[in-house]
Parts: structure tokens; C-alpha cells; sequence
């Protein structure tokens, strides 16, 4: 439910076939493609051939197992690369999958090749990326990252996983054939150079294709963190009434007043870009932030249509259908003459394009807003998404990293009503049962490295 499937999308299904040595960082390229696309409702899954290797080899493998001249190691990869392509067409074909990525190191000519005619008989359109990477810091990061979080090193000495990893890549290195602008003319393609510091792009056929190549064209993994607030408590806030442009409440104001000392203890000195909507109440609450701001009509609150300016109770008791409608699928109802949830990640995406290019942000907004671009981040299903907690008074860390992105809360001591609805009551306030509604703490799941 509420997934794009072949028939609305074109047409059309993609297989971004990974390319690279290990470290360079395409698990996180994966995953990210997934997580964006799965925001935007378009189906997407990623096969990570190394959990398939595990599962059919042994746990714990040394660099030896990688060397090409190990016909057992080599025949444990074949196998386990065939699984995860068997379990992808069937994705396709029984789950009516969109995109699905093929996360290995597809590194040879030969086994592009084999993929390439296993995708052309199933019609499905096959996308290789490769990420190509020379840069000797970020391949470090990369292996630090790696050795700390596959279970290929679980329980092994740090140094003696380094060490054990860069011989396995020098193993890969031995039979690594990279994409190339002349051999491989022929295929749609996207060759990421050092992140993306020089992209070569070559025969993209669809709209889906170059909005994934678009997208990976925006991502960087340099340190950085997203710090997200809602607005100071409001005096609709107060009246329990929903949209409108109020002023802060006094607590409301005290929070602002407040910010920039928690900001500051939670990012030092490092220097920030403070994003609010065009709302009177976020424009209050970051007044005293010391830093450069810019005002996005884009982080404007979901907007109530009709009942903007009104109470739950209000809602329920002059738009009953209405009021339980927005409970059964709180996702994808629109207020009459208002928006969705659905409507309000659409008109966000821009800026989440421009989050990925950004360093520092701090980001203050509202309460639908902030569920919609923390969903983004945390990988939140959308039937979960809308009824997250996010409480006022709150300052919330994200911080990306290869393998999901950190979180941290950091509550201000200062009273706030809840906004919190929860299904079934037009009453306000959060009861110990919404357990469910809370924030996703630490890392966010994703498979680790091929
Ligand atoms: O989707 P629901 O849970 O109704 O939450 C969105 C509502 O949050 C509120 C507060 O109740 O946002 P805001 O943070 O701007 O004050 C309403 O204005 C808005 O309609």
C-alpha cells in the first residue's frame, strides 16, 4: 500500500548494479538510493551479496578466501552472487519491485556480463554505477568504518582487521577491470570519481534512472551533522488549535532565548546554516541564533485546508468523516483544500537535495515537517511516519555515517504543552502506550558492507 509499483512508474524496472573495490564506499551509496527512493514511494530494495556469502560460506573469511586463485573462494562468491540475483528477479516479479540494487563488488568484465544477460531476459533495465575512488584518506575512512561494523570482522582485533582488509583488496585489485568510457559505450552507466568530485554519466534511458543518478550526484560523506527543532510552544499551541501563523507563547519565547546556548553545547564552534519555514513561530524561535539564516516556504507547516485554526475537537465534531478518515490513513489524507503527508515529502525533496550537499544545518520547523525529513533520515516506514513523537522544546542530532545515521534528543528544560494526537481521541497528549510513535534510536539498520 502507497508504493509506486511498474505500472505507475514508467513502466519501468532499474537494477543499479554496484561497481568497485571493496571500501569504496558503495553500501552506503546503496543504501542511501534505497532510503531516498523508498521516501519518494517508489519500491526499492537492496541485495547485499555479501550477507548472501555468509549464509552460504564461511562467517569469519581471511583475505586469502578473495585471493582469484581460490577455486573454493571463488565458487562460495558465484553461489552466493546467484542467490541474491534469484531472490531479486523474484522480488521483481512477485513483489512487483521498482528498483533493486545488486550491492557487490561486480568487479570484472565477466560478471557485468552475466548480470547484464540475466537482467536483459527478465526485462529489466540494468544501471551500473561504479564508484572509483583514489583518495587514500577516504578509502582510510571507509576501512575504519568497515572493520568497525561488518560482521566479516565481528570479535576481531581492529589492527588485525585492517590489515586482513587491505590484503583482500589488493586481492580484488589483481582482477578489477573499471568501467570505461569506450569499451563500455554501450551500457547505461554512472561512474562516480571520488565521491563526486567527476561524474561520467553514459545512456540513461529513463526519468527514474536520472533521478538516481541526479541524486548520487548530491550525496558526500564528509563529517557533518543536521540538527532539527520544532518552533518554541506557539500560542495555538496553547489553544490546542492546529496551522494559523501565531506568536510564541512566553515558554515558547524562553526556548528561544535558550537555543543558542543548546546548540552551542551540542556542536561547539562549528559553523551553522539555520533553515526556518516563512512561519512567524520558527522565524521567533531561531532570533537569537547566532548564525547565517534563510527562510524555505518549503518547511511551512502541512497545511489544515478547511480546518486550519481549529481544535481536534473542533474537527471531530463538524468534519466526523473527515476526522476519521485522517485517523484510518493519516499518510495519505488531504485536508479539504489542505495537504497530505503524502504532499508535504513531495514538496520536500528539494530540500533534502540540498541537505545532502550541505555541511552543518540546524533546521527549524514543524511538527508534520520534521516527522516527514526525520522519516527520510531514519528510514521510518510511512504508516509509522506520521504519527512519530517529536516534542516541542526539543533539539534532535542527526548524524550521518556509512552504515545510518546517529541520533540524539536534548531537552530544554522548559515546559511545552503536547501536540501529540494520538489514533481514536481528538484529545491531546501522549500516553506511555505510543512506544511505537518514538523516535528510532541509533543506527538505522542498514546491511552491512558486500
Ligand atoms: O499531523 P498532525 O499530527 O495533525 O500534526 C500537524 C499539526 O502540528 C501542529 C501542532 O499541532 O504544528 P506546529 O508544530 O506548526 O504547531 C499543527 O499546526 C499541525 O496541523
Amino acid at each position: 500500500m502507497g508504493f509506486y509499483t511498474v505500472s505507475n512508474v514508467e513502466d519501468m524496472r532499474i537494477c543499479v548494479v554496484m561497481v568497485g573495490l571493496p571500501a569504496r564506499g558503495k553500501s552506503f551509496i546503496s543504501q542511501k538510493i534505497v532510503r531516498y527512493l523508498s521516501w519518494l514511494s517508489i519500491k526499492a530494495k537492496c541485495f547485499n551479496v555479501g550477507t548472501y556469502r555468509r549464509k552460504v560460506g564461511p562467517a569469519h573469511p581471511d583475505a586469502d578466501f578473495f585471493d582469484p586463485s581460490n577455486k573454493e573462494g571463488s565458487q562460495v562468491r558465484q553461489n552466493a552472487v546467484t542467490e541474491a540475483v534469484k531472490d531479486m528477479m523474484a522480488w521483481f516479479s512477485e513483489e512487483n519491485g521498482v528498483v533493486a540494487i545488486l550491492d557487490a563488488t561486480n568487479s570484472t568484465k565477466e560478471r557485468r556480463r552475466w548480470v547484464l544477460k540475466l537482467c536483459r531476459e527478465n526485462a529489466i533495465e540494468p544501471m551500473f554505477l561504479e564508484s572509483w575512488c583514489d583518495d587514500k584518506e577516504l578509502i582510510l575512512r571507509n576501512i575504519s568504518d568497515v572493520k568497525t561494523s561488518s560482521p566479516d570482522y565481528e570479535g576481531i582485533d581492529p589492527e588485525v582487521a585492517t590489515k586482513d582488509f587491505l590484503r583482500r583488496i589488493s586481492n580484488y585489485e589483481k582482477v578489477y577491470e573499471p568501467l570505461d568510457s569506450d569499451c563500455d559505450k554501450d551500457l547505461t552507466f554512472v561512474k562516480l570519481i571520488n565521491v563526486a568530485q567527476e561524474v561520467i554519466v553514459n545512456g540513461i534511458q529513463s526519468y527514474l534512472e536520472s533521478r538516481v543518478v541526479f541524486y548520487v550526484m548530491n550525496l558526500h560523506i564528509r563529517p557533518r551533522c543536521i540538527w532539527l527543532s520544532r518552533h518554541g510552544e506557539s500560542v495555538y499551541n496553547v489553544e490546542k488549535k492546529i496551522g494559523g501563523d501565531s506568536s510564541l507563547s512566553p515558554r515558547g519565547l524562553q526556548y528561544a532565548e535558550k537555543l543558542p546556548e543548546i546548540v552551542r553545547k551540542s556542536a561547539g564552534d562549528v559553523n551553522l546554516t539555520v533553515w526556518t519555514s516563512t512561519l512567524c513561530r520558527t522565524q521567533q524561535t531561531a532570533q537569537h541564533l547566532p548564525y547565517k539564516q534563510l527562510q524555505w516556504k518549503a518547511l511551512d507547516e502541512l497545511d489544515a485546508g478547511v480546518c486550519d485554526g481549529m481544535t481536534y475537537e473542533e474537527i471531530e465534531e463538524k468534519y466526523p468523516e473527515d476526522f476519521k478518515a485522517r485517523d484510518d490513513d493519516k499518510y495519505e489524507y488531504r485536508y479539504p483544500g489542505g495537504e497530505s503527508y503524502r504532499d508535504v515529502v513531495i514538496r520536500l525533496e528539494p530540500i533534502i537535495m540540498e541537505l545532502e550537499r550541505q555541511e552543518n544545518i540546524l533546521i527549524v520547523t514543524h511538527q508534520a515537517v520534521l516527522r516527514c525529513i526525520y522519516a527520510y533520515f531514519m528510514n521510518v516506514p510511512q504508516e509509522e511516519s506520521p504519527w512519530m513523537s517529536i516534542p516541542l522544546h526539543t533539539l534532535i542530532r542527526l548524524e550521518p555515517r556509512a552504515y545510518g545515521t546517529e541520533v540524539t534528543r536534548i531537552k530544554a528544560d522548559i515546559p511545552a504543552v503536547s501536540t501529540y494526537k494520538e489514533k481514536g481521541t481528538s484529545k491531546l497528549g501522549e500516553s506511555s502506550s505510543d512506544a511505537t510513535a518514538k523516535f528510532r534510536n541509533l543506527l538505522n539498520g542498514a546491511p552491512p558492507s558486500a
